[in-house]
């Protein structure tokens, strides 16, 4: 895939040779020069080298004496935290309750990271298909709900409702001169969880691992945030070990007021800065997103990042048909969901099909429900960003599907070539309903089952392909293990969730020093993630491929070539937006790798 160093241009091979991408982890490590020495470097996880100290270090930094005299080498400790790691695995198999073990694993790697970044980081890289369900969904889920409990070191920064006027100097108390990328969080719809509170800060930092790990953004210069303005949950407001505010939600412009205020202390501080906002209650998902898109470098990672994967399993759903993409129109779909996630991936379709040709009169291929059932015009007090999707009457209407009509009903009338679910209701997927599927008019019926984490799943593979057949085609929001379907047949459990798509977006944004992340953008990411599994693959009932850094270097080399395109890009790093367009494609790709962090142990001096 890589085009031969040789062949690289003059003005490529400069660049690359340019301060950072020397600094990049192939080259020879840099120096760190640190401020402190002794005990107070060993309890610094970003600095601590465990038994790696080498003689020479342990006598500059005043560590001799202070670790056991044996120097190890970093291969040798990785393999003894996977060992030490498979013990623990081996221990609990057996075990009934999977809540502990999976609390269990996230609470080593958690102590990893506490006390050993480059070694945390380095097993995440290696691993990340393994571990991305322990950091993340669903384990994630599990973490947030127990954090008050779980808490032992503060990750990230809280801004509450408190701190109103507070906020451009609260910025900064944050160590790191320079940040890249934050998540940010209102902890009101944590996963399916509902609201969680300031426990919800477990998703930002969750979320920004897989930055580093997928797309080498380092670790040094992320930031998750937590917005504190209350929660409504009043299980959390009674429990004494709960951490945030005690008070109920502010709303209106008082919650605006401290959302405001927080993105202009970004601003102060890191200007180019990417914010991904995450987990907020529809309400604010939108409103949010309006608000600063054009102000800011911003998405919604909800709203938009999974609209476009979920378009990507969408056109893989036609391909698998055997149908040209420009079938798409004519695929019936059935969401079930009209919340920030729901209406996302509606949108995202309905964009395409008018793409393709069809008019805004003329969709008619889906068909929305949330909790009161069917979404038509009949539907008191309808919420304006529904509307376009709500059914309505006439010749191209299938009789007898009123308002509210059940989900098994519409199931049954519609018989959709696809069924989406990102409703957070576990289960919601039931027998009569995939039975019902079986009936579908497509020959490869397609169910996504997209809410998280795994106890929210509309259903599972194994319900699929029991009741709507072998050929049916799965994909779910958290993971779950691929169906042995007998005759060495396997049915495919793909994961579609938008961890595929939000590291290669942030990174392209960053790298490109977009002024602010736009429709063509995001659209540039999508497109290549879809496009990048093989026919056979498709056939096989594959949808996606695993999650990368290979494949964030592509999408996230597609974002930063549309934001040239556009000319929204400024440049980073002294890289300019002159120069980063007359790279290729190759080389966009290329350089984007280049750039990742890589974690190695650098060698320390110590400045004391
Ligand atoms: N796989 C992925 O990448 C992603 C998955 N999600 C998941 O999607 C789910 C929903 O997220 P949001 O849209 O942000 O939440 P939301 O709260 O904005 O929307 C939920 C929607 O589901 C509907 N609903 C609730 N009960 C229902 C029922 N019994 N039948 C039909 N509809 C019902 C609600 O009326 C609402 O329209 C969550 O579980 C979340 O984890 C969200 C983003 C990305
Ligand atoms: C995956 C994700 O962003 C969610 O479930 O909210
Ligand atoms: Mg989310």
């Amino acid at each position: 895939m890589w085009r031969p160093a040789a062949r690289r241009s003059s003005l490529f091979r400069r660049l690359l040779s340019s301060s950072s991408a020397a600094a990049s982890s192939y080259a020879l490590p840099a120096v760190y020069i640190v401020n402190k020495r002794g005990n107070d470097i060993l309890n610094d996880p970003w600095y601590n080298k465990d038994t790696a100290f080498p003689m020479t270090e342990r006598d500059r930094l005043g560590l001799r004496g202070l670790l056991p005299p044996r120097v190890t080498c970093f291969e040798e400790q990785y393999e003894r935290f996977i060992n030490s790691y498979r013990t623990l695995e081996n221990n609990m198999q057996g075990e009934p309750d999977s809540t502990r073990v999976a609390l269990a694993k996230w609470k080593d790697l958690n102590r990893l990271h506490g006390r050993n970044e480059t070694l945390y980081y380095r097993v995440l890289i290696n691993n990340i298909e393994e571990f991305a369900p322990i950091v993340y969904t669903p384990t994630v889920g599990l973490v947030c709900e127990n954090y008050s409990g779980l808490f032992r070191r503060s990750r990230g920064m809280y801004f509450t409702a408190k701190d109103k006027g507070e906020m451009m100097s609260m910025i900064y108390n944050w160590p790191a001169e320079k940040v890249d990328m934050i998540v940010v969080t209102d902890g009101s719809r944590i996963l399916g969880l509902g609201d969680l509170g300031v426990q919800g800060v477990g998703i930002p930092i969750g979320k920004l691992d897989l930055y580093v790990a997928a797309a080498g953004i380092n670790p040094q210069k992320v930031l998750p945030v937590m917005l504190d303005v209350g929660t409504n949950n009043q299980k959390l407001l009674e429990d004494k070990l709960y951490l945030g505010l005690r008070q109920p939600r502010l709303e209106g412009e008082e919650y605006l007021a401290i959302v405001d205020e927080f993105m202009e202390a970004v601003r102060a501080r890191w200007p180019k800065a990417v914010v991904q906002f995450e987990d907020f209650q529809m309400k604010w998902a939108f409103e949010t997103l309006e608000r600063y898109r054009n102000r800011f470098c911003m998405f919604n990672d909800d709203i938009q990042g999974t609209a476009g994967v979920a378009l990507a399993g969408l056109l893989g759903a036609v391909r698998a048909q055997g149908r040209p993409l420009h079938d798409f129109p004519n695929q019936k779909i059935v969401v079930v969901g009209a919340g920030s996630a729901g209406i996302g991936v509606l949108n995202k379709a309905k964009k395409a099909t008018l793409k393709m040709g069809i008019t805004e009169e003329g969709h008619n291929q889906f068909w929305v429900l949330d909790k009161d059932g069917l979404i038509t015009k009949a539907r008191e007090g309808l919420d304006p960003a529904v509307a376009p999707f709500a059914r309505g009457s006439g010749p191209n209407e299938i009789p007898d599907l009123h308002e509210g009509a059940s989900l098994v009903e519409v199931v049954k009338k519609v018989k959709p070539h696809v069924l989406l679910g990102l409703s957070g209701v576990g289960g919601i997927f039931n027998e009569e309903v995939l039975k019902a599927m079986k009936e579908s008019d497509s020959p490869r019926p397609a169910v996504f089952a997209m809410s998280n984490p795994t106890t929210k799943a509309e259903c599972t593979p194994d319900d699929v392909f029991k009741h709507v057949g072998e050929n049916a085609i799965f994909a779910s929001g958290s993971p779950f293990s691929n169906v042995s379907l007998g005759n060495g047949k396997t049915g495919y459990a793909n994961q579609a969730n938008n961890m595929y798509l939000f590291p290669g977006i942030g990174l392209g944004a960053l790298l490109s020093g977009a002024r602010n992340i736009s429709v063509g953008m995001l659209e540039a990411g999508a497109e290549c993630l879809a496009s990048y599994i093989t026919d056979d693959e498709i056939k096989k009932g594959i949808l996606f491929p695993p999650v990368s850094r290979h494949i964030t270097a592509q999408v996230g080399a597609a974002v930063l070539r549309a934001a040239i395109a556009e000319d929204l890009a400024e440049g980073c790093d002294g890289v300019g937006p002159k120069e980063l367009a007359t790279m290729s494609e190759l080389e966009t790709v290329d350089y984007v790798t280049q750039k990742m962090w890589y974690p190695v142990y650098h060698p320390l001096v110590s400045k004391k």
